[in-house]
């Protein structure tokens, strides 16, 4: 599935290929017969046209482009908490087809190579274009970075309101679920957990 290619500087770029998974005809028929459903005449503009922009944004938020997770050696030798805070991301509750979104806190102890610091978010934005769970992705994310970076542990923190619960259903507004998921270092080390947790959460942030 990957293709590395190392160059001269040491730099190694690897390429993820994208996933598009849905068949965008079949999503808009889907549509058309949802729009119907709702009650919608088909002869007006939003019967003729509302099918194709849902299914684009179906599309957009379940697709993810090809993309290139590039590294650098870590010459100089840094072996303590790199963190990337406040990633936004918004993903598809597979239980409802609601969005669920708020931000990403992501923090890694490397080993010998270093992520270019734009992957770290393009990480959480592949794994968000699916129909997830929220726990699922944390550890998808975190699952994906330890392998990728060959790293000394990896924390993710995600913060997110989900709809289904905050707009439907329960209606429970302004509730927000915080999910962690680590790797590593990040698993065992009370001292290593303390100051990614101190650092990537202080008290009072939220999403
Ligand atoms: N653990 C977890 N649960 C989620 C996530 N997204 C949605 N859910 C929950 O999935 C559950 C689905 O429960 P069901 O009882 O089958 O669905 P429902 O009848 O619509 O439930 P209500 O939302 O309580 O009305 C709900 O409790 C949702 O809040 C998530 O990312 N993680
Ligand atoms: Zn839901």
């Amino acid at each position: 599935m990957t293709i590395t290619l190392p160059d001269l500087d040491g730099a190694v770029h690897t390429v993820l290929p994208g996933v598009d998974v849905l068949d965008r005809k079949e999503v808009e028929q889907a549509v058309t017969q949802l729009v119907r459903a709702l009650g919608v005449p088909m002869d007006t503009e939003v019967g003729r046209i509302t099918p194709r922009r849902m299914a684009d944004a179906l599309v957009q938020m379940l697709s993810s482009q090809s993309w290139t997770f590039t590294t650098f050696p870590n010459d100089e030798g840094q072996h303590d908490l790199v963190l990337t805070r406040d990633i936004p991301f918004t993903s598809l509750c597979a239980h409802h087809l609601l969005p669920f979104s708020g931000h990403a806190h992501v923090g890694f102890y490397p080993g010998e190579k270093l992520p270019g610091l734009s992957k770290i978010a393009r990480a959480v934005e592949m794994f968000a274009a699916r129909l997830q769970v929220q726990e699922t992705l944390g550890q998808q994310i975190a699952g994906f970075l330890e392998e990728q970076l060959a790293c000394d542990g990896v924390g993710v923190v995600l913060v997110a309101e989900h709809l289904c619960m905050t707009r439907r259903g329960v209606r429970a507004a302004g509730a927000e679920t915080l999910t962690v998921a680590t790797r590593g270092r990040l698993q065992q080390d009370q001292g290593a957990r303390s100051e990614f947790f101190h650092l990537a959460v202080p008290s009072g942030r939220t999403a």
